[in-house]
């Protein structure tokens, strides 16, 4: 049985997991921090990334030619777009990732890849330009669980960027491009390297802050990232192992 591969970009929204699992730190996966564990039937990898999606791509492509997957899980912390519903320590689950800054800024406004017609994917009868789909099944089975368990949570579409909407006015930019509920600076890279490998992606995100003029004293990383990872650590003990 191939493992299921956790991904994070910093330590803080993995400790939790790394030690709830007894995960022990192995060595020699590139430059990766990886740790592995066996919970409750099942094998994990988990790996810190770094930020960004570029970190996010090198570390799934290596990961995933390393160990092979069953299932990712991307998780972390993200900021909540107002009008969703979230708030600072509640749950997101990706419905969708965009690749929300990936375009052309014309005189006329920004536009997606569409516009230069070439597409990030191409496969398997898809064309991928901005927003790769995730597995919907996944994806509402985790959202029933959070609730279930008493989280409030929503599912929906997430974007990736490369800069973060510091202010409400970039938030609502971003919504005028794409429909979405949270905001992050990974997931798309992950949801993107994820295609050619044919591994379904899981992408659960505590909410640290808002998407609005920047304000770090309404933020809460830690609350968020722990909420995310306590909902893990049930959400993989109950796991099917043939998801
Ligand atoms: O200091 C800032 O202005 C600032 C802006 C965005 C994120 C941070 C962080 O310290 C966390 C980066 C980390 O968390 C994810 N994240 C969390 N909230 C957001 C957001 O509103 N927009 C985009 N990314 C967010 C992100 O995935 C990074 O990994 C500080």
């Amino acid at each position: 049985m191939k493992p299921v591969i956790v991904t994070a970009s910093t330590t803080l929204e993995l400790s939790e997991l790394i030690a709830g699992t007894s995960a022990i730190a192995v060595t020699g996966v590139g430059h990766l921090r990886v740790y592995r564990a066996s919970y409750r039937g099942v094998e994990l990898v988990i790996a810190v990334t770094g930020i960004g999606k570029v970190n996010a791509a090198a570390a799934t492509t290596l990961l995933l030619e390393r160990f092979g997957a069953e299932l990712l899980i991307n998780t972390g912390c993200g900021g909540a777009f107002p009008g969703c519903g979230l708030g600072v320590g509640d749950l997101a689950i990706a419905q969708s990732e965009t690749l929300a800054d990936e375009g052309v800024q014309t005189p006329d406004g920004w536009r997606g890849l569409e516009l230069i017609g070439i597409p990030v994917f191409q496969g398997d009868g898809k064309r991928i330009f901005n927003t790769v789909p995730l597995d919907l099944d996944l994806a509402r089975g985790a959202e029933a669980h959070a609730r279930e368990l008493g989280y409030a949570v929503a599912g929906g579409p997430f974007l990736t960027v490369s800069t973060c909407s510091g202010s409400a006015l970039q938030g609502q930019e971003l919504l005028r491009r794409f429909p979405g509920v949270c905001e992050n600076m990974e997931g798309g890279a992950v949801a993107q390297v994820a295609l050619p490998y044919a591994v379904p992606l899981l992408e659960v995100r505590g909410i640290s802050n808002l998407v609005e003029d920047r304000d770090l004293a309404r933020w809460d990383l830690k609350l968020a990232v722990s909420q995310a990872q306590k909902f893990l650590l049930d959400y993989l003990e109950h796991l099917p192992l043939s998801v």
